[in-house]
């Protein structure tokens, strides 16, 4: 199969959907790859490397979506990406569909076959393709609330660990999954107090074995997150019903609960985001105020560190774009269900039940629209 991987388009995006290695043993099963010209240079992936790999190197994006037969990539494609896509053309990505119809207009009538790493499951009931940037957005949604916390930056001027005779900040994470348990761990490591609250019983009895009395679990209701609301200076946005929207836990009115200049990073913002004011933003701008509030909702936070990111992504999609380049998409998915639960879009067709439900089209069982 002719395998393309072209440059990341959105703003400050800098990973890329394959790295060297990964280019090396789709060429060791036969096939090819085709790498944008200088798509990885800016994290130290260069052209040399991808030839070094087995990889040929092409100028623009129009020939590796005119040419390939699979895309691999790492953000949903943006608009002038879907007007390139094709019938027949496999895309391998995110693709957070249910907060976005335009996109998801433009892959209907590209006739495409769009997997959304973001759905595929694994027999845990996990979803191993989302996970590895879940851990980078979890750990790294510390350090930038951290640093919106400052005052400089708007925030109430607290330090999360605080310091001896000083007490140190409370950090509150809604949704205790991938996301969630990364950012717990990086406040305990920074001395915060954090409370976490969740959805699933054995999720919280799971993390309270972990971690015992170093954080404080709770059943996420309304109450609970009015009440823990009131004393948080950082809030994580970390929840996830698959493929759907974003349940909105946090209202307008709430924000006046909370102390003024702290801090909201929504995490869950790729799925359009679980506080009413979320609005996502860029790596160049990320935040915002609200009512005093400081809202942080960067919907590619692991771009930010876009080479850790790289790696950790190749290493979890890898082993399905090899069943997918050396079976067809066909095939490759109806063998796997886990991989066909990634299926999103095919021939123009809706193939994920909240991606159809959210967004009002008629939805196809995916291995129905497969045929
Ligand atoms: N902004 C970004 O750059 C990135 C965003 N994400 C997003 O972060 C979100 C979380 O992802 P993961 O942690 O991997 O998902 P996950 O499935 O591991 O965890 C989600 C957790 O939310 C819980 N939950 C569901 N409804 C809840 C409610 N009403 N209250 C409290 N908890 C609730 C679930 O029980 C589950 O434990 C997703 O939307 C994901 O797409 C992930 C990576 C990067
Ligand atoms: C998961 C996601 O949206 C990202 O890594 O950018
Ligand atoms: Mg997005």
């Amino acid at each position: 199969m002719l395998i393309g991987v072209p440059k990341e388009i959105k703003n400050h995006e800098y990973r890329i959907g394959l790295t060297p290695a990964g280019a090396r043993e789709l060429v060791q099963h036969g096939h090819q790859v085709i790498v944008q010209n200088d798509g990885g240079k800016s994290i130290g992936l260069t052209n040399d490397l991808y030839e070094k790999a087995g990889a040929r190197i092409v100028d623009t994006a129009e020939e590796i979506f005119a040419k390939a037969e699979m895309i691999i990539k790492v953000k949903e494609p943006q608009a002038v990406e879907c007007q390139m896509l094709r019938e027949g053309q496999i895309l391998y990505t995110y693709l957070h569909l249910a907060p976005d119809p335009e996109q998801t207009a433009g892959l209907v009538k590209s006739g495409c076959t769009a997997i959304a790493y973001e759905t595929v499951t694994d027999r845990k009931g996990g979803l191993p393709l989302l996970a590895p940037m879940s851990e980078v957005a979890g750990r790294m949604s510390i350090q930038a609330g951290a640093h919106a916390l400052e005052r400089a930056q708007g925030g109430s001027g607290v330090l999360l660990g605080g310091v001896p005779g000083v007490k140190p900040a409370n950090v509150m994470v809604i949704g205790g999954g991938v996301v969630g348990i990364n950012a717990a761990r990086m406040a305990m490591g920074m001395n915060a107090r954090v409370t976490i609250l969740d959805r699933s019983l054995d999720r919280l009895k799971y993390l309270d074995e972990l971690y015992g009395d170093r954080i404080t679990t709770l059943y996420s209701t309304a109450d609970a997150i009015e009440e823990t609301l009131r004393y948080a200076d950082l809030v994580i946005g970390a929840v996830l019903i698959p493929g759907a929207a974003a349940p909105k836990l946090v209202t307008r009115a709430q924000l006046a609960l909370m102390k003024p200049g702290s801090v909201l990073v929504d995490v869950a913002i790729d799925q359009g985001g679980c506080f009413e004011t979320s609005k996502a933003t860029t790596h160049q701008n990320p935040t915002y105020e609200v009512d005093g509030i400081i809202h942080y909702c960067v919907a590619n936070m692991p771009g930010g560190v876009a080479r850790t990111s790289t790696f950790a992504l190749t290493n979890a999609t890898l082993p399905f774009a090899v069943q997918l380049a050396n079976k067809g998409a066909k095939r490759a998915l109806l063998d796997d269900t886990h991989l066909l639960n990634g299926l999103n879009v095919h021939a123009g067709q809706i193939t994920y039940e909240a991606v159809a439900r959210d967004l009002g089209y008629t939805y196809v069982p995916a291995a129905k629209a497969l045929g």
